[in-house]
């Protein structure tokens, strides 16, 4: 299968990255396009991918398409190619905000939509991405779809009007995630670890706590009382941390993030 990619910036090139190193298609089957040219050398260099600067180039080469420029660049870029999609040809988006009805309605004509919500995780075959589809896309297509998407994590199809929050609870979330690494990291280096030591015990144990909550099914506020021993360390940080208003910040965070996303 022939693969297009509109736009390898961050996104495009976690998840190239992520179907590449499972083998579910050759470096060669992908073709993908950027604006600048240092920026399609790079991908070409660091991918093994195919490169160009034309847009409709990448649509009438290959069978299932991502677009995956910033959402500001979305209108332009669906007026650009809108002629040469073709009927069977799979248009999966991976922008927070664009519906498939505004879609729909900037194609002007049928075509197959796939919406998605990914994240950059997705490198390392540890993504996240829920997915929707239009009334034309078919289960076989679906199928297809969701295989190159579980080939960089986990892919779950949701209803369209969950997608914003999606966003804010896996597409961004890493962001926040690695804010509060780093800042743990700053805390521990400020305890006397080296920095690069902060990093890997940080992250491991954001690793570890991640694979515990998920493999065990148990309540996080049954592990976080796990943690807490009485008259112990962990509850001094906790109170400070609710006292810092950390969930409520969290929370609030996320519910703008949500609304940005509609
Ligand atoms: N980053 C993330 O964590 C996530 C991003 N997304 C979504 O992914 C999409 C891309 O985001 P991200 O990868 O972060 O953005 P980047 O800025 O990293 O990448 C954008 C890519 O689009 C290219 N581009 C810009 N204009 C055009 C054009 N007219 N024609 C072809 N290519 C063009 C850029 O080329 P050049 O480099 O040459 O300018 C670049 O390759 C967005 O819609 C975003 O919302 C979704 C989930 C998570
Ligand atoms: O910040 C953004 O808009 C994109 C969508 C999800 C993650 N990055």
């Amino acid at each position: 299968m022939k693969l297009g990619f509109i736009g390898v910036g961050n996104m495009a090139s976690a998840m190239i990255g992520g179907i590449l190193a499972k083998k579910v298609v050759e470096p060669l089957d992908v073709l993908g396009s950027a604006k600048t040219r240092s920026s399609r050398e790079k991908r070409e260099r660091e991918l093994g991918i195919c490169m160009t600067k034309d847009n409709r180039e990448v649509v009438r080469k290959t069978e299932l398409l991502f677009l995956a420029v910033k959402p500001c660049y979305y209108q332009s870029v669906i007026e650009e190619i809108r002629e040469d999609i073709r009927e069977e040809q799979i248009l999966v988006t991976v922008a927070p905000g664009k519906t498939l009805e505004w879609l729909q309605e900037q194609f002007g004509k049928p075509v197959k939509l796939v919406r998605t919500m990914p994240n950059t995780p997705a490198l390392v075959g540890e993504g996240m991405t829920a997915f929707c589809a239009n009334s034309l896309v078919t289960d076989k297509d679906l199928e297809t779809v969701r295989t190159l998407l579980e080939s960089f994590g986990r892919a779950e199809e949701v209803e369209e009007r969950l997608m914003s929050t999606v966003v804010a609870a896996s597409g961004s979330s890493p962001a926040y995630l690695f804010m509060l690494m780093e800042a743990m990291a700053d805390a521990a280096v400020a305890g006397g670890m080296p920095r690069a030591q902060a990093y890997e015990f940080v992250a491991q144990a954001v690793k570890g706590s991640a694979v515990l909550m998920e493999k065990t099914k148990l309540h996080p506020g049954v592990l976080k009382d796990m943690v807490c021993s009485p008259a112990g360390t962990t509850i001094e940080a906790v109170r400070i941390l609710e006292r810092e208003g950390l969930r409520s910040g969290i929370m609030e965070a996320m519910r703008v993030c949500e609304e940005k996303a509609r």
